[in-house]
């Protein structure tokens, strides 16, 4: 099984928590949404989506090149299971963690299934990115297990 990391950021928080997912997931790599190809996720059977929320409730710009790419070339991911954890702050209401929420819409309207647990960090709350990152990755590993 193929487990690929993909990040999108406005000034890399989202960045740090991938990477500190990497080694409790066991992924084959940690890539930046702004320079992925798409192509490329016909190798993968698991994609975990780490995601910021940036403007009122968009995408930060680092993302955008990926949506977008989806969005143009709808390709078939329907072999594709993905987890997300999204980052944001509450004090934006309602907008909040919309940034992960719009990747697991676009990725589901291709055709791939959301597995686990939706992870939400609240830049607000005292647990740091990486914190809250690691410890849902944890589960979301040991749900898998649980579940293969
Ligand atoms: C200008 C600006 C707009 C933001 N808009 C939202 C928002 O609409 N909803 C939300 O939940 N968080 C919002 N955030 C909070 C960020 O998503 C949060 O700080 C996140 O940890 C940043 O991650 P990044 O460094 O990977 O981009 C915003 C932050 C900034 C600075």
């Amino acid at each position: 099984m193929s487990v690929m990391i993909l990040f999108g950021t406005e000034t890399g928080t989202a960045e740090n928590v991938a990477e500190e997912m990497a080694d409790v997931v066991m992924a084959d790599g940690v890539y930046d949404m702004t320079d992925f190809d798409i192509d490329d996720l016909a190798e993968v059977s698991l994609l975990i989506v780490v995601c910021s929320t940036y403007g009122s409730g968009e995408l930060p710009t680092g993302a955008e090149p990926f949506a977008a790419a989806l969005d143009a070339r709808t390709p078939d991911l329907s072999h594709l299971r993905f987890a997300v954890f999204g980052l944001g702050d509450v004090v934006y209401e309602d907008t909040y963690n919309r940034g992960g929420e719009i990747m697991a819409e676009i990725l589901t309207e291709r055709g791939a299934t959301q597995v686990g647990e939706h992870g939400r960090h609240d830049g607000s709350s005292d647990i740091k990115p990486r914190v809250a990152g690691r410890a849902w990755a944890q589960d979301l590993t040991e749900l898998l297990e649980a579940t293969a």
